[in-house]
């Protein structure tokens, strides 16, 4: 079996008297798109939040690349691989597609380039910026400001900003929202390409796209997981139709 990259146990997060997340416990492995549904209102954003680290939990362990990283600040856990694609809001549009992620190639870098001269020390940042792009097939939009790159290219540039990190996860939260069907294709190809090198932890409505791209998907409802299997096994559950898929659906 595949390595583990992230391990989820018990985690548990309640609102007031609201429990949102109660006692999940799932592993995402290397070279795996592992997707998370449910219903609006299920806990799968307040999960990625405990997962990213902006949110603690009330209980439960994180577990990354063997660590217990459950204490852990968000910034710490990026600096060890645990990358979230962020959301729009994150990319400056009055920066070109490239400066948007050199400036998460230096996040990451910190001050490691300072022994270079400013010269190389920018060529050095826009290479590995570009490679960046390029996995995403954004390179030849390198030099165009993020705020004239369709709705599609910005979710590109999104994935971009989190592969400039040099991770090893990916928490991706939601990264079709909004795109139309020819975008929403592209994405998929790019997110199917993603896993052979990442542990991928998907949460996203598009049902289609799930089935699609998923090795394995976990199912939440009320905060509970109530199955993880494979997408055939996941059609077939009788407990997620009821919950969630409706009969008509899953048929
Ligand atoms: N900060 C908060 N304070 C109080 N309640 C919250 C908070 N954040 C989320 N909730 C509640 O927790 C529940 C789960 O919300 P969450 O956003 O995690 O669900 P979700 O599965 O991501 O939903 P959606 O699919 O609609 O995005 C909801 O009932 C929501 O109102």
């Amino acid at each position: 079996m595949a390595e583990t990259i992230l391990a989820l146990h018990g985690l548990r997060k309640s609102f007031g008297g609201l429990l949102v997340t109660d006692d999940v416990t799932l592993d995402v492995r290397q070279g795996e798109i592992h997707a998370l549904i449910g219903p609006n209102g299920a806990g799968k954003t307040t999960l990625i939040h405990q997962v990213s680290g902006t949110l603690a939990p009330d209980a439960g362990r994180i577990r990354f690349l063997g660590e217990d990283i459950t204490a852990l600040s968000m910034p710490a856990r990026a600096r060890r691989g645990l990358a979230r694609s962020f959301q729009i809001t994150s990319v400056i549009p009055s920066f070109s597609a490239l400066e948007n992620a050199a400036l998460a190639v230096q996040a990451r870098q910190g001050s490691s380039f300072r022994f270079f001269r400013a010269a190389s020390r920018e060529a050095a940042l826009n290479a590995e910026a570009i490679a960046a792009l390029a996995e995403v097939g954004l390179d030849a939009r390198a030099a165009t400001p993020a705020a004239a790159l369709s709705h599609g290219e910005r979710r590109q540039l999104e994935i971009a900003i989190a592969l400039a990190m040099r991770p090893r996860a990916l928490l991706l939260d939601e990264p079709l929202a909004g795109t139309g069907p020819e975008e929403a294709e592209r994405l998929i190809r790019l997110l199917s390409g993603l896993r052979a090198r990442y542990a991928v932890l998907l949460v996203e409505h598009d049902m289609q796209a799930v089935f699609a791209l998923a090795d394995r998907i976990s199912v939440l409802a009320q905060g509970r997981v109530i199955a993880t299997g494979t997408p055939d096994d996941i059609r077939a559950d009788p407990a997620v139709r009821e919950a969630y898929l409706g009969e008509d659906e899953a048929a």
